[in-house]
């Protein structure tokens, strides 16, 4: 099995601005002459910062939002032609950022996870033996079902989430920044579910996250947004080792870091010459931060 399970060509969609009276003032091209493509089992990371149109491409793949121009065909078929996402609603499934406001609080696991197999006509009868299977294939106890969203944990609500996107079998996911509510330790073991599930499963995945540690080791592929534009793409390794546009460098700059000391160098990162920095200059400028911690820790000793 080969060949692009999701393939975007020369998506664009733009939204008026508003002024403060709501008189439009002209427009914002959030998605501007966007392709990419994802091989059937892959993994590809859209990376980009607030604003950057990331989540207007997601919708447009759910059929949530209407593109201006350009097409998007999973499976080698054309959605854009349709108004809804109800027509490929089985073969494609998201996973959203905030587990909570994503899961009604009204409804147990159990139902919850039998919204889509209602919503898609699996017969009554195998339900409950799907929600355990469903449920089990998550690393959730099967008495989790009679448990409403309050009694879980973030990471909990978070594997109902995958359950429930897995439930209709979608062959494509499209993981919007799944783990950013979640404590770090969690995010690991979350992001282990969904590469396990993935091989096991031969999904294909688009994984939006401005995380670019956590993109490196999840995607394959990666695409850098830059105010709609796909500025940069290629192997993550690729990318992230010799970023060519100076965007990604100044992406990667912002990367969290681990110790107070480089913590305390990374406002300065940016402004070094008044240039960006490339890659191999951070890694200097850390190892020198490193000696002069340890010089001082010396120093302090004596
Ligand atoms: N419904 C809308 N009406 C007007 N402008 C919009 C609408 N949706 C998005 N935009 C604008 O389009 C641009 C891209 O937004 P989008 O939400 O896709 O970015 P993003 O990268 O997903 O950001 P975030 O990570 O904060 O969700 C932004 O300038 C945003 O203000």
């Amino acid at each position: 099995m080969s060949g692009p399970m999701l393939e975007i060509r020369n998506l664009c969609k733009a939204f008026p601005t508003r002024n403060a009276f709501g008189r439009r003032t002209g427009e914002v091209r959030a998605v501007d002459n966007v392709s990419f493509s994802i091989d059937k089992g892959r993994v590809y990371g859209l990376a980009g910062e607030s604003g950057s149109g990331k989540s207007t491409i997601a919708r447009m793949i759910m059929g949530l939002e209407r593109p201006d121009s350009g097409d998007i065909l999973i499976d080698g078929r054309s959605i854009t032609d349709r108004s809804s996402g109800r027509v490929h609603g089985r073969q494609v499934q998201m996973v959203f950022q905030n587990p909570g406001s994503s899961l009604n609080p009204r409804r147990t696991v159990g139902q919850s996870v039998a919204v889509p197999l209602d919503a898609h006509g699996y017969p009554r009868a195998g339900r409950q033996k799907r929600i355990t299977e469903l449920l089990d294939m998550v690393q959730l106890p099967a008495n989790f079902a009679q448990r409403y969203p309050h009694e879980l944990s973030g990471g909990q609500k978070q594997r109902v989430a995958i359950a429930r996107a897995l439930a209709v079998e979608p062959k494509l996911l499209v993981l919007d920044e799944p783990t950013s509510a979640l404590d770090v330790s969690v995010q690991a073991k979350v992001m282990d579910l969904l590469a396990d599930l993935g091989r096991e499963m031969d999904l294909t995945y688009l994984f939006i996250s401005h995380d670019l540690s956590l993109m490196r080791n999840f995607a394959g592929d990666v695409g850098i947004l830059y105010r709609g534009v796909i500025v940069e793409h290629g192997t993550s390794d690729a990318v992230f080792d010799h970023p060519a546009h100076d965007y990604t460098r100044l992406l990667l700059a912002s990367v969290p870091v681990i110790s107070k000391e480089e913590e305390a160098l990374r406002p300065h990162i940016p402004l070094i010459d008044g240039e960006i920095p490339t890659p191999e200059m951070l890694i200097a400028l850390r190892q020198q931060a490193v000696k002069q911690t340890i010089t001082n820790e010396v120093q302090t000793d004596d």
